[in-house]
């Protein structure tokens, strides 16, 4: 796969306190990569510092094409996790602008902002000043804004936050035809359905470091242990005895069992005593969402994270 960003080894601190260290990965054409982790995680320092807005202590950031250390302005589209427009500019003319600056020819800008903004469903807003949109339509003139130059490398710190459902699937449905076109995709969230659903790649941070770096389908197969649901009347301590069992949640007749990493299933549910109450029963392995749980709130030891290290 043809790299687009090769980020080495980054580290950042603020007056004595360690940020991020040790943060590597890469973004490829054409692939949408995350960049996740809990509140303070160090997402934003991360891409700020791709981005040249602050300098790294440590490590290097290099783009295909470019010096160590460049940053092709003209070549990246930046949606910055502070959302925010010159006010008492019109639509048209704040997209036109952002074009100019990258040095995209105001033609074919023009021809992009209307094309996007029906997309979006701000056809007729050409003239209408930023300060008269409501949240979700600014975040959607800024998503345009950073798009407009038709960038190699598309990043977007938080891009989801504040967007209702309807506008997030448009969201989605535009950052996956852009990756189909060939952009390079990296983008932070904490919102881990939208990832899961959106994603090739991972990249998750818990204090400023590295807990899991893959592809989706490796990091499920690796990481998502099984759990088995169970509805009916059963005591949670039984439960939690039975073998392969890590810890098991019960909540009005419905029991959810985590089972340990290495669990056969069909050898673990023909061992199952005969007399438990069993209604229904499913087998699924754990969410995105509850990796990233379990991480955030240290459940699953470092120890264990690291078992995926890539
Ligand atoms: N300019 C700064 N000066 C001092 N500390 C900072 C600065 N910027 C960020 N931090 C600290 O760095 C840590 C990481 O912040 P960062 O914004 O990168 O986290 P994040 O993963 O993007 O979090 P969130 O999901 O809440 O946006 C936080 O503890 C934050 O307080």
């Amino acid at each position: 796969m043809e790299r687009v960003l090769r980020v080495e080894n980054l580290g950042k601190s603020f007056k004595d306190r360690q940020i991020i260290s040790d943060i590597s990965f890469d973004v490829h054409k054409g692939e949408i990569m995350a960049v996740l982790g809990p509140n303070g995680a160090g997402k934003s320092t991360t891409i700020r510092n791709i981005m040249g807005i602050m300098y790294p202590d440590e490590g290097s950031i290099n783009f295909r094409g470019f010096d160590k250390g460049t940053v092709p302005r003209h070549k990246i589209g930046y949606l910055p996790e502070e959302r925010g427009l010159y006010k008492n500019v019109k639509v048209m003319d704040i997209l036109l602008y952002f074009a100019e600056l990258k040095d995209y020819p105001a033609k074919k800008a023009r021809e992009r902002a209307l094309h996007y903004l029906k997309k979006f469903d701000l056809e007729g807003k050409e003239k209408t000043s930023v300060e008269e949109l409501s949240k979700g339509m600014g975040q959607k003139v800024q998503f345009i804004a950073s798009i407009i130059h038709e960038p190699e490398l598309l990043i977007l710190d938080e891009p989801f936050s504040g967007l209702d459902p309807v506008s997030q699937e448009l969201f989605k449905e535009e950052i996956r035809s852009l990756a189909d076109e060939g952009t390079a995709i990296l983008l932070s969230s904490h919102q881990m359905n939208l990832v899961e659903e959106l994603c090739d790649r991972l990249y998750m941070i818990h204090r400023g470091k590295k807990v899991i770096y893959g592809t989706l389908d490796d990091v499920k197969s690796e990481y998502a242990n099984f759990k088995c649901t169970i509805r009916g009347t059963n005591v949670r301590k039984r439960l939690e005895q039975l073998s392969g069992v890590q810890r098991a949640e019960v909540d009005e007749g419905v029991s959810v069992l985590h089972l340990d990493r290495d669990t056969h299933v069909p050898t673990w549910l023909s061992e199952l005593p005969v007399d438990l109450d069993i209604q229904e029963l499913s087998i699924d392995r754990i969410s995105l969402h509850e990796i990233f749980i379990g991480i955030a709130t240290d459940r699953l030891g470092e120890k264990e994270a690291d078992l995926i290290e890539k």
